[in-house]
């Protein structure tokens, strides 16, 4: 018997075979979907211990934030206006050195995951430090993560460079495979001007060994591509193609800064760009060729980067600043359409990350990570067109319920998984503790 019936005035499936369904409902079993159809089809064949009642509420897939570092939730507001060298190593490096400890990690963790579920972001792709408390705040809180455990030839917070960092990479990695169905360890290297050749390449021979993923920044900003050209003569893409990331299923976040034939690559390797247009507008890192990428072939997904460069986890936002972005960019009001930003949170963000086959639809046999989000506000009459609606004029406090592999985590807007006091308690404790080390240093 079904476990959860999901209703909805509109069905968004996001699958290009059957994409809408009037007056309908997805039918759960486990952490499955086992039937969609209309309300009357699925009432005459189903009846489940539970259901989410439909009226002016649309049913989709949950967004897939294809790259974010959670904890940085506790850095929100405290570095803004800067390009991304000058915030990376003279203030975000220094910050991470003095404060992310376990406790941070909880605390910084648990509010992005608060955040992600109250607006609808059921997968996202973290890049973190101390991997295992990450994961230890996704299992209690119910979403689903690919966790990459970072390695870097610096020292960071927890290790001396790179060595302990990448054995510890790999220790993470082989103890998290296949221990969790929500959780998919990958090795993490920083970006190309923050880890050797050879250190990628130890990267990708044991990313190969394990079958990981790969998660990591590439050809960001102009300073990437400068470095990069000058150490090794060739683009921040090529560059990594040619030590054998690109023979890995590789997720690459920002993908900015990139020429044709880096496009032309990338989409015969099969290697996922996740867009990042808040951040790179932030960070005046420039924008990503995504139009060019969509039109070869690439999986293009989309992502919030940290929210110390954004400055949150919204990914409505993500969708809304792409679809107008690359207008303006070209001149051209036909380019990046509704659908297509849509398509690049779910159906097209799963590609991206490797997920395909499992997330990003609303499919018999797909795992139920499915949304219901409110369309009958006054703020949203009238409505004729759901993709322009959800694109142009909702946002992630239009969302209403969170589903993760069957399991409700958000109903009528209450986080059911999590402790908000608790969580509000362990955010005040850890950014007390910074503003008083920082007043502490202002009086030295
Ligand atoms: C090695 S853990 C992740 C590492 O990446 C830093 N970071 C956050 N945002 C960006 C970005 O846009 N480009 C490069 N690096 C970034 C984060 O602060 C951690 O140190
Ligand atoms: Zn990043």
């Amino acid at each position: 018997a079904p476990d959860l019936i999901i209703y909805g005035d509109y069905i968004l499936t996001m699958d290009p075979q059957q994409p809408e369904i009037r007056d309908g409902a997805v039918v759960v079993e486990g952490d499955r979907i086992v039937a969609l159809g209309s309300h009357q089809e699925i009432d005459a064949r189903y009846v489940a211990s539970r259901t989410l009642p439909g009226a002016g509420r649309v049913v989709m897939p949950g967004l897939i934030n294809g790259h974010t570092h959670t904890a940085m939730t506790l850095f929100r507001g405290m570095v803004d206006d800067l390009d991304l060298m000058t915030w990376l190593n003279q203030y975000v490096f220094p910050m991470e050195g003095r404060f992310v400890t376990p406790a941070f990690i909880r605390a910084g963790t648990g509010l992005a995951c608060w955040e992600m579920i109250q607006g609808g972001t059921t997968t996202f792709v973290d890049m973190y430090f101390y991997p295992d408390d990450i994961a230890a705040v996704v299992q209690d809180c119910g979403l689903r993560a690919v966790i990459g455990a970072p390695h870097i030839d610096y020292p960071s917070p927890g290790f001396k460079g790179w060595d302990d960092s990448f054995a510890a990479a790999e220790d993470f990695v082989r103890r998290w495979q296949g221990k969790d169905p929500r959780i998919t360890p990958a090795f993490a290297p920083h970006a190309p001007y923050t880890v050797v050749p050879e250190h990628l390449r130890a990267t990708v021979e044991k990313a190969a060994e394990l079958k990981a993923p790969i998660s990591m920044h590439l050809a960001e900003a102009p300073a990437e591509s400068e470095f990069v050209a000058q150490q090794y003569q060739t683009t921040p893409v090529q560059h990594v193609a040619k030590i054998g990331m690109y023979d890995q299923p590789l997720i690459a976040a920002h993908m900015v800064q990139l020429n044709a034939e880096d496009i032309a690559l990338t989409a015969q390797a099969g290697v996922g760009a996740i867009h990042n247009p808040t951040s790179n507008m932030k960070l005046g890192a420039g924008i990503s060729p995504v139009p060019a990428m969509l039109a070869a072939g690439v999986n293009v997904g989309l992502g919030t980067d940290g929210a110390a460069s954004n400055n949150d986890l919204d990914m409505w936002e993500e969708i809304r600043m792409a679809a107008l972005l690359h207008k303006v960019n070209s001149g051209d009001p036909t380019e990046l359409p509704a659908g297509q930003a849509l398509a690049m949170a779910t159906r097209l963000g799963a590609a991206a990350i490797h997920k395909a086959g499992e997330i990003g639809q609303l499919k018999v046999g797909m795992q139920a990570d499915v949304i219901q989000v409110a369309v009958d506000k006054t703020r949203h009459q009238p409505l004729y067109d759901i993709t322009s609606h959800l694109v142009y004029v909702l946002d992630s406090t239009d969302v209403v319920s969170t589903v993760v592999a069957g399991q409700v985590l958000m109903q009528d807007r209450k986080v059911l998984s999590m402790d908000e006091a608790a969580l509000r308690r362990q955010v005040a404790e850890r950014s007390a503790e910074i503003r008083a080390a920082l007043a502490a240093k202002e009086d030295d």
